[in-house]
């Protein structure tokens, strides 16, 4: 069975953060996944930096250049990967635009990503018409593919996602670019309702989720949380105040899984 699946098994809400591969640096960005990953978090995703990373907020953008800047390469990430699989069995997803993944190959990346120990991935631009093809390759090497669904996606387009989904499904909480919200969009809880309408895969949310609070609503109906601006703000801050982020990022982590914990089973 993949771990991805295994992991949904475990009867209880999950949280995926998400980091930078390579932010700030190679060998620190893979000691601060491995410390989120042993802080409590069920599974981790994996960002790929990108040049043009068009549905990231300035958070996630700043740190996919401080990565570029270090020279990562998407050959650098699958590395990554490899060595973050060797100190955590915890289901590891690969987030990349669908540039970088053409440009290296489609069944290439899958391979190697499999090779390496990767569970999944998520390819947030990959348009619709392609995404079968992409869920194909990726199935070929036992990588789940997990398709986002936004707010504005109609249940014809919902029922047409979530038919390439493999791992679980992404409902986007909110319209327009990643980054910390105030309040998480209750709209979200009707996506999710529709997404379970169409695949008993397991829906998770992400977007803007940036406190214990917005975790254990989330966690009442979904079956996990995905949090990624607010880990990579956090890491950020503490680099530029000369702080180690590793206690922080691992203290937020306990912090958001205890809420995940807490919230009441609501499904
Ligand atoms: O950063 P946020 O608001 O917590 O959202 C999760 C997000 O970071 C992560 O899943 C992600 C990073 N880049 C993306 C681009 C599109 C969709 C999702 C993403």
């Amino acid at each position: 069975m993949n771990r991805i699946r295994e992991a949904f098994q475990a009867g209880h809400k999950l949280l995926i953060p998400f980091v930078v591969a390579g932010d700030p640096d190679y060998e620190r960005s893979l000691d601060l996944a491995s410390a989120i990953l042993d802080a409590g978090a069920d599974m981790l995703e994996i960002g790929f930096p990108y040049s043009d990373p068009l549905a990231d907020g300035p958070v996630i953008q700043a740190a996919a250049v401080r990565s570029l800047k270090q020279g990562t390469r998407l050959v650098d990430c699958l590395r990554l990967v490899a060595d973050l699989r060797k100190r955590s069995a915890k289901p590891l997803i690969a987030f990349t635009y669908v540039n970088p993944l053409v440009q290296y190959g489609v069944d290439r990346f899958f391979a190697e990503l499999a090779a390496a120990g990767g569970d999944g991935v998520i390819v947030p631009d990959v348009p619709l018409e392609e995404a079968g093809e992409v869920a194909d390759a990726a199935e070929q090497h036992g990588i789940c593919f997990v398709p986002l669904v936004a707010p504005t996606s109609g249940e014809s387009r919902v029922r047409a996602i979530v038919r390439a989904a493999r791992g679980f499904v992404y409902c986007v909480s909110s319209l327009g670019v990643t980054g910390e919200r105030q309040q998480v969009s209750q709209q979200v809880r009707a996506l999710v309702d529709l997404v379970r309408k169409h695949t008993d895969l397991p829906a998770c949310v992400g977007f803007g989720v940036s406190r214990p609070d917005h975790v254990r609503e989330i966690a009442e109906f979904a079956d996990g949380v995905i949090v990624g601006s607010a880990y990579v703000r956090r890491i950020a801050d503490a680099i530029e105040a000369g702080r180690d982020p590793i206690p922080e990022v691992a203290a937020f982590t306990e912090q958001l899984k205890q809420a995940a914990t807490e919230a009441i089973d609501l499904r």
